[in-house]
């Protein structure tokens, strides 16, 4: 038996779900660069779970669980109210999700019905947690979901207390759209490994939240704002990056194990920061952006992925930069269960071998001997 690190290469499950082949991301064989441009976020999720394209009416009756699931149980947001202020907000969605299974009577029910219900259940929720969370450490009231919009506009709604412009909510609907799936991706492989116990769905997103928040993955689109915030101007990007290359530091949002020519996602994060920075009249983390890629391409034949340009599309919408992950889960939790509906429909426990290389013929030492 011989590992490979970090399970490079290794097909581990077959899936229906989304595809990365030669650099070309689609989901359920829709390529990504269609979606982006045509389809909402909404309709993506539908898409995920159902297989295909919703109908109007079908789409309509989705929009209308959403809007019925949206409200957060009463007894999580005052735990929220009890987390420390200066929670990791990662953290705090972590085991905010892991409580919602304590107020759901259906959280156990293991039946398929039950569990595309939960997973629109939580797909409402997470927004409104979120947001809940952002408001309660500013000491403010959470702002309760409003009903007919999108979960894009809700969340910038619940963030902030009015209506969002529509260009900030086509921004961050496009900006769900990318996030939304990626095959067996290290969040979205927990998610199914916990699940192939035959364990709840809240365990399997809660697993996987854990996973994304780590800066090697979702953690990387805060990552990269504190690069461009210690950056500070396009006059700056040069001497930093260097420095960092030869001290052979990571450069946030760079590099990817499955795309090695680049992230199909990325260009249409950069086009919309570019597109933000213009309409808000500051370009400043933009130009950083170009810059801080041509260096890293140009140096090391890296390329940015989906979380590089998503940092400055973010700032310039006004969200803060630790919730960015957290919008990450709330795009990813669609993909994210519809792996796990689709590992419950095909299961098998997940339980692969080590190499074993440790001591061998040891024997046990009484302990006043040790
Ligand atoms: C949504 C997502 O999860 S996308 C990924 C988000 N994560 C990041 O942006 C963090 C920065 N990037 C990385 O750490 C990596 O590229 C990963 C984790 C994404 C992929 O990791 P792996 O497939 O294991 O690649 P690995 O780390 O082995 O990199 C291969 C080589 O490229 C280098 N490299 C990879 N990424 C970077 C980077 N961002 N900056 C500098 N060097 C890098 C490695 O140091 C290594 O060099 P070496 O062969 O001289 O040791
Ligand atoms: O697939 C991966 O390894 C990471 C990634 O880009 C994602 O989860 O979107």
């Amino acid at each position: 038996m011989t590992a490979t690190k970090g399970l490079e290469g290794i097909v581990a499950t077959t899936s229906s779900i989304s595809s990365i082949i030669d650099g070309v991301l689609t989901y359920r064989g829709i390529n990504i660069d269609e979606l982006a441009e045509h389809a909402t976020f909404e309709e993506v999720a539908y898409l995920l779970w159902y297989g295909k394209l919703p109908t109007q009416s079908e789409l309509d009756g989705l929009l209308g669980r959403l809007d019925a699931y949206a409200a957060v149980p009463d007894p999580v947001i005052k735990q929220i109210k009890l987390y420390p202020k200066d929670t990791n907000s990662m953290a705090a969605l972590r085991t905010a999700v892991s409580s919602l299974a304590l107020y759901d009577t259906e959280a156990n029910d293991m039946s398929t019905e039950a569990n595309l219900n939960k997973a629109i259940k939580l797909q409402a929720q997470l927004s409104t947690i979120v947001a809940a969370f952002a408001r309660i450490r500013e000491g403010k009231e959470p702002i309760a979901p409003k009903k007919g919009v999108s979960i894009a506009h809700n969340f910038l709604y619940m963030l902030n207390g009015q209506d969002p412009e529509e260009v900030a909510v086509k921004a961050l609907d496009q900006a769900l759209v990318l996030h939304a799936d990626h095959e067996l991706n290290a969040s979205t492989f927990a998610a199914r490994v916990t699940v192939a116990t035959l364990s709840d769905i809240y365990s399997g997103v809660t697993s996987a939240i854990g996973a994304l928040k780590g800066p090697l993955h979702g953690g990387a689109n805060e990552a990269v704002m504190v690069m461009l915030e210690e950056i500070g101007s396009a006059d700056n990007v040069e001497s930093v990056i260097t420095d960092k290359l030869a001290n052979k530091e990571k450069i946030m949002g760079f590099g990817h194990r499955v795309y090695k020519n680049g992230d199909p996602r990325a260009k249409h994060l950069q086009r919309m920061s570019q597109e933000l920075g213009k309409l808000t009249g500051n370009l400043n983390l933009y130009e950083m952006s170009i810059k801080i890629e041509e260096l890293v391409t140009g140096q090391k034949g890296l390329k940015p992925n989906v979380d590089f340009y998503s940092a400055s599309v973010y700032t310039t919408l006004g969200i803060p930069r630790d919730l960015f992950t957290p919008i990450f889960a709330i795009s990813r939790l669609s993909g994210w269960t519809a792996h796990i509906l689709e590992q419950y429909e095909n299961n098998r426990l997940i339980r692969p071998r080590a190499e074993y290389t440790g001591p061998v013929s040891q024997s046990y030492v009484p302990i006043e001997e040790r």
